[in-house]
């Protein structure tokens, strides 16, 4: 392959000229094998270099260049693990200094009276302006660069942006990308550039307007062998009859009437809409679709019930164990009276405790069974799967569902999620699957209050807090790490817990969660929390999802200007799901007018489809505030928000395909077709 200097997309990335055993390690620790995966690993965003500005011009928190001399010898510093050198330069508008870190032999560069081009962003460090970890042009590299766009990548240790960006030159030029994969009608009609210039321009633009027809281009790749993939499944379900005995069950109005509060009509008709489905000709395969609090959980209760009360078994497989814990909770106290066992597995069981659940599964001991991944371990067994519910908060986990779906003899599924996004594309993202939104809180919910504040605000919001736990309530104090960091200034669990301890009334409990807990401990802890025993509970965002303690009434989440708006919106969502009036507040470290601008929103509305909306308006293109994305059709490039209208028209692109354009495309494109397998692997 190296002779002819000829390389394929799947080829290892050693066939590139200049990458050796040693680079090619470590582009593999950034998930980059093949020459496919590296040319797919787009820039996340384009420098400009622009002119040089005075020093007196400078603004904190942008990215600047300068033109200087050293006129003060580098000194060197130690802080913890870190090494830190600094030096001070002039122009003829003022002085400046500069700071890097562990670059101990720049030292060897800027020496006094030295005249350079220095580039990187202004912080505020003790009071004064600063750049840190600067790049450094001789006047002739600056030259070069300028009004240039620059790729940035995202990159891990051993990996600089130009070791990619040359990686990714070589590689174009050794790879012949003449055949497009997509058949030239559909590049016509949806007036796309070809596949090698989209990659070219991609990587490397000659200005934002080729590279945006790049970027189209590309994300129309994406959603185009998603929605096809879709399409595929779908096509297979098609035909699925529905081989259970399904019939309706006194037990479930029972269930219904004995709750304590009133379905909601919308809770009804997505329970009618369920039921049609279970004992309809067809297997279900539903998405409900509702926001934070609006009552899923319950619904997924009625369908296993409704399932299990037939005989047949059902399974519940949620995120996290913190979630599944709760669940099997509410649902095992929930489904005795009926005569309904239930029973947890989770990653986290001793051997022994699984080989038991195992046996009880496959023995039909047990009806309903909740848990997480582990429920679709190859050695569970199910004795007749009829129903498979999965609670897919912000994902598109079509695998892992179709996985579980490949258990039974095609169980129906029931996908929950919280995810607001609009109708019209909810149809195309989840082809596959029958919509139900409920689109209605409970009634006795009152809204939120929301505010806004600085770290100057926290004595009073901890007095706030005291009042609600002496009032009976619990309160949640978000931080975003876990231990202390040395390079981000970002409030951390350990030491926040620490520090509030001190702050409350001493017969106030608080106490911390992470996400690098031990399985054991973080259940603990929730159980603690559910039950009243912590009162206060801090934590990092692993409460995001699901959890459900309507008694707390207070999220106070500390920098909150380190979290998306979703997931904002998702952590506030822990709050206001019982009768008592609840409070966010929203403390925000650094006070930058887009920062307040952004919160405002959350502060102005409860609504999860308003915020998504508004999310989109502020955010830039490429810029992945809204959905975190995960499953098995990651979209690289596309934002399902920014690029609504591109994925609707490869979407009816994907559609327009008639079935000898699409045998002959997949033939045509064999790693396409093992892509499209894969992905469909769960329903065979
Ligand atoms: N109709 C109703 N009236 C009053 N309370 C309800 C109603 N339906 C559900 N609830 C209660 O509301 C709370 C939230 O419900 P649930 O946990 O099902 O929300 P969810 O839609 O799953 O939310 P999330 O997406 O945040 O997990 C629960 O305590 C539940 O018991």
């Amino acid at each position: 392959m190296r002779d002819s200097g000829l390389i394929t997309l799947t080829g290892p990335l050693r066939a590139i000229k200049g990458i050796g055993e040693k680079t090619e390690k470590d582009f593999n620790k950034m998930g980059l094998y093949t020459i496919e995966d590296l040319l797919k690993h787009y820039p996340r965003a384009y420098d400009v270099f622009e002119a040089p500005i005075p020093i007196i011009n400078i603004t904190e928190g942008k990215i600047v260049s300068i033109e200087a001399s050293v006129i003060q010898a580098v000194q060197a510093k130690q802080v913890r693990n870190l090494k830190i050198i600094s030096c001070q330069v002039k122009d003829s508008s003022g002085k400046l200094h500069l700071s890097w870190f562990n670059m101990p032999f720049l030292r060897n560069k800027l020496h006094m009276g030295y005249h350079f081009i220095f580039r990187g962003k202004v912080v505020r460090k003790n009071g004064i302006l600063v750049i840190e970890q600067p790049n450094i042009y001789t006047r002739e590299e600056y030259r070069l660069k300028m009004n240039v766009l620059q790729p940035v990548y995202i990159l891990t240790a051993g990996i600089t942006n130009n070791a990619i960006s040359k990686a990714v030159k070589t590689a174009l030029e050794q790879l012949d990308l003449s055949k497009d994969y997509l058949p030239k009608r559909i590049l016509k009609e949806y007036h796309l550039i070809n596949y090698k210039n989209a990659i070219q321009e991609i990587h490397f633009p000659k200005c934002f307007d080729t590279m945006a027809d790049a970027r189209t281009r590309l994300v129309f790749d994406e959603f185009f062998q998603f929605t096809l993939a879709l399409q595929a499944l779908k096509e297979k379900k098609k035909v699925w009859n529905n081989d259970f005995r399904i019939i309706e069950q006194e037990g479930c109005d029972r269930f219904i009437s004995e709750l304590p509060y009133q379905l909601t009509k919308a809770q009804l008709k997505v329970w009618k809409e369920i039921k049609s489905d279970l004992t309809g000709n067809h297997t279900m395969n539903r998405l409900v679709q509702g926001d934070v609090g609006s009552g899923k959980t319950i619904l997924a209760a009625l369908a296993l019930l409704l399932t299990t009360l037939n005989g047949y078994q059902g399974s519940l497989m949620v995120p996290t164990e913190v979630l599944a814990k709760q669940h099997y909770e509410s649902m095992n106290r929930m489904f005795s009276d009926y005569g309904i066992k239930t029973i947890l597995l989770v990653g986290s069981m001793t051997t022994s405790e699984k080989k038991k659940a195992y046996e009880k599964i496959k023995n039909h001991e047990v009806d309903v069974i909740i848990g997480t991944h582990a429920l679709i371990q190859e050695k569970v067994e199910y004795d007749n799967l009829a129903l498979a519910v999965t609670d897919e908060q912000h994902r598109f986990g079509v695998r892992q569902r179709e996985a579980l779906s490949g258990k039974g003899i095609h169980p129906h599924v029931l996908v929950m999620s919280a995810t607001p996004i609009p109708r019209t594309l909810a149809i195309i993202l989840y082809g596959d699957l029958d919509i139900s939104i409920v689109d209605e809180l409970p009634a006795n919910r009152l809204p939120i209050k929301n505010c806004v504040v600085d770290t100057g605000y926290r004595p009073t919001a901890y007095r706030f807090i005291a009042k609600e736990v002496r009032e009976g309530r619990q309160a949640y104090v978000i931080c975003p790490m876990v231990d202390e960091s040395e390079v981000i200034e970002a409030e951390n669990v350990l030491e926040y817990t620490e520090k509030l301890k001190e702050a409350m009334p001493s017969d106030i409990i608080v106490e911390y969660l992470h996400g690098k807990m031990k399985p054991k401990e973080k259940n603990e802890i929730m159980e603690r929390f559910s039950a009243g025993d912590i009162q206060v509970l801090v934590s990092t965002t692993v409460v995001e999802v699901g959890v459900n303690v309507p008694n707390a009434t207070v999220m106070m989440i500390e920098n909150a200007e380190r979290f998306g708006l979703a997931q904002l919106h998702q952590l506030r969502g822990r709050v206001g799901r019982g009768q008592h009036q609840s409070y966010c507040i929203l403390v925000s470290g650094s006070g930058g007018r887009e920062t307040k601008e952004r919160l405002e929103i959350l502060n102005k509305s409860n609504d999860g489809f308003y915020i998504a909306g508004e999310d989109l308006k502020l955010r830039g293109p490429g810029d992945m505030f809204g959905i975190r994305q995960s499953g098995d059709m990651e979209f690289r490039i596309g934002d399902i928000y920014n690029d609504a209208s591109v994925l609707m028209k490869a979407n009816e692109a994907a559609k327009s395909l008639t079935k000898p354009e699409f045998d002959l495309f997949l033939e045509e494109n064999p790693e396409l077709a093992d892509k499209i397998n894969f992905f469909d692997m769960g329903t065979l």
